[in-house]
């Protein structure tokens, strides 16, 4: 056992190369020649919100630069006010069944392939990271802020129940009590909130020095063996992960339920309306 292990660590250090990755319309990647480290931009006009091809991209694009041995993984976005804006909710308005089944699989694998990564990962937040944005940017290891955007998981406030993976990426970097009181209120913080409360690691003046500081935490781990520390890695963030990998079915099954309630569907077409609204005064 011991000398599997083993094995496998020489193994990781000696596959630690270098290489481009493909980019599709809906995520850029981009591989550092020198450091290995791939930066992944949301690329979905105009807010990234998370359709099912987005998701899939996004998915494929962390599967690729993980077999490629890159170093780690900076998220960012192309859009400089929005990071991302969550879920495209007009995938969960009336849906088709078939599509809304698979679209809530792809949340889920893209989810796990983020949260359970093999490589550092960290989030350079160049704009607005609500509900499933924050969620994306709450999985990676590492993360920093423009100042004056917000972030938060705010799904109570348009008749949503989060989910527990959701709930347990909260779980992972803030307190019990500041996932409840944040939950239960659909609190949105801004960046210096954000700060105060540790949902954030840093506050930074610009993209480049986002990505930059992004690059200085994955760079930290440049003395350590990638197995190593990719299997210290699972090991803490498994029992977070447990629930929606040993039973995903249960998990969708109640998502879909509860989508289809007259209840949610009501908050979400209000929900929407005044988001349009918004957006005609
Ligand atoms: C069981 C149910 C599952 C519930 C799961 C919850 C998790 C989620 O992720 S749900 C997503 C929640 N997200 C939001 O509520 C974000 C709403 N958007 C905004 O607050 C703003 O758009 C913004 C702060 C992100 C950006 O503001 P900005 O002024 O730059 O852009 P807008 O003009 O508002 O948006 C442009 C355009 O995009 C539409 N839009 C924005 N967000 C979404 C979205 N999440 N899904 C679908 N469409 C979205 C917005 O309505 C505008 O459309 P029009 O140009 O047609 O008016």
């Amino acid at each position: 056992m011991l000398r599997s292990r083993t094995k496998l660590i020489e193994l990781g250090k000696r596959q630690l190369c270098r290489s481009m990755c493909k980019s599709s319309e809906l995520t850029l990647v981009e591989v550092d020649d020198k450091t290995g480290i791939a930066t992944l931009t949301m690329n979905k006009p105009p807010v990234n919100s998370c359709n099912l091809e987005f998701l899939r991209a996004l998915k494929s694009a962390m599967k690729e630069i993980e077999s490629n041995k890159c170093s780690g993984i900076i998220l960012t976005s192309s859009n400089d006010k929005v990071f991302s804006s969550g879920l495209d909710l007009n995938e969960l308005r009336q849906p088709n069944p078939e599509r809304l089944a698979t679209f809530w699989k792809e949340l889920q694998e893209m989810w796990v392939t983020l949260y359970l990564s093999n490589v550092p990962t960290a989030a350079a937040i160049n704009g607005h990271a609500l509900a499933v944005g924050c969620v994306m940017a709450a999985a990676c290891e590492y993360r920093v802020m423009l100042p004056d955007f917000t972030i938060g998981i705010h799904a109570t406030k348009f008749g949503y129940v989060v989910p527990p993976f959701i709930v347990n990426t909260y779980l992972s970097v803030l307190p019990h009590p500041v996932v409840e009181r944040a939950l239960l209120q659909g609190k949105i913080f801004s960046t210096q909130e954000a700060l105060q409360i540790n949902l954030i690691d840093e506050v930074v003046n610009s993209k480049d020095e986002a990505l930059c500081k992004c690059a200085d935490f994955i760079g930290s781990f440049e003395q350590t063996n990638p197995v190593a520390r990719a299997l210290t890695k699972r090991q803490l963030r498994a029992p977070f992960a447990k629930q929606l990998l040993e039973d995903p079915e249960t998990e969708l099954r109640e998502s879909l339920e509860y989508i289809n309630t007259p209840l949610f569907q009501e908050s979400l077409d209000q929900y929407l309306l005044q988001l349009k609204k918004k957006n005609k005064k």
